[in-house]
């Protein structure tokens, strides 16, 4: 079989605006019912839930019948985490947390075979869709999507510089730390993050890379997508819930 194409990795390259939603509920069942939601892509994430690197096959699995593109988000940028990753079959990832150029050359390798990088050869795993992929190693970059995340005022000043690294697809700023790290700890749309934020993005954006970001404000997500940002989180799974959860009790109290 052809090795399987990366739609969300197109999408971006041709600036089309993708509308995402996080998943944080590490159950099968919960990531398939967000791939039949209509979003363009889901991110599962590692970083911030209970799920380990190995139990993030299932999940990824679990939204393979559906035209919804999955991101895995690993617990940091790892080179032996990444690689689980992508033996698994994830074909985009969003690393966590890179500060400098050279923090984002080394995710770069991380996703590269030898001699451009350091991933280290599968037998017949996931990816190849168990070797049914003839040319998988021969190919594989090329549908590989590499999002990195700049979320500190020390990243963020590098914002441009990272995204302009050969091999990086997109850079996403996480409102969530770069608050923390500009002293706004729980203040993920103060004026200033949020000044920053749109600066950044119109920056990445220069660079000729996808910016990206997860806001739950709609007013923002909507001033997000106007300053060019083009993969953009519009909901997470657990506050979805809770929200409903909430919203039926109190209509019914009163
Ligand atoms: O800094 C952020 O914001 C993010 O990185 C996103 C969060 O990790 C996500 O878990 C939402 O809380």
């Amino acid at each position: 079989m052809d090795m399987p194409k990366n739609a969300f990795k197109a999408a971006i390259a041709a600036g089309e605006l993708q509308v995402g939603i996080w998943n944080t509920i590490p159950d099968p069942s919960v990531v398939e019912l967000l791939a039949g939601a209509g979003f363009d892509w889901i991110l599962i994430d590692s970083e911030h839930t209970p799920v380990t690197t190995p139990a993030m096959m299932p999940l990824m699995q679990a939204a393979s019948g559906y035209p919804v593109s999955t991101i895995a988000r690993p617990g940091w940028n790892d080179m032996v985490e990444i690689k689980r990753l992508l033996d698994q079959g994830a074909q985009t990832l969003l690393i966590p947390y890179v500060q400098s150029v050279e923090e984002a050359e080394q995710a770069v390798r991380f996703v590269r075979y030898p001699p451009k990088g350091v991933r280290g050869v599968g037998g017949t795993t996931r990816a190849s869709r168990y070797g049914a992929v003839k040319d998988y190693i021969q190919n594989a970059e090329k549908e590989i999507c590499l999002l990195l995340q700049v979320e500190s005022v020390e990243g963020m000043a590098q914002a441009e510089e990272i995204a302009a690294v050969d091999g990086v697809d997109g850079v996403f700023i996480g409102p969530g730390d770069l608050a923390v790290s500009m002293g706004y700890p729980g203040q993920p749309t103060h004026p200033e993050v949020k000044a920053a934020i749109l600066d950044g993005i119109k920056r990445i954006k220069a660079a000729g890379k996808a910016p990206g970001i997860l806001t739950l404000d709609p007013a923002f997500q909507d001033e997000a997508r106007d300053a060019g940002a083009i993969f953009v989180a519009v909901a997470l799974d657990a506050s979805v819930l809770r929200a409903g959860a909430i919203a039926a009790r109190e209509r019914f109290q009163g």
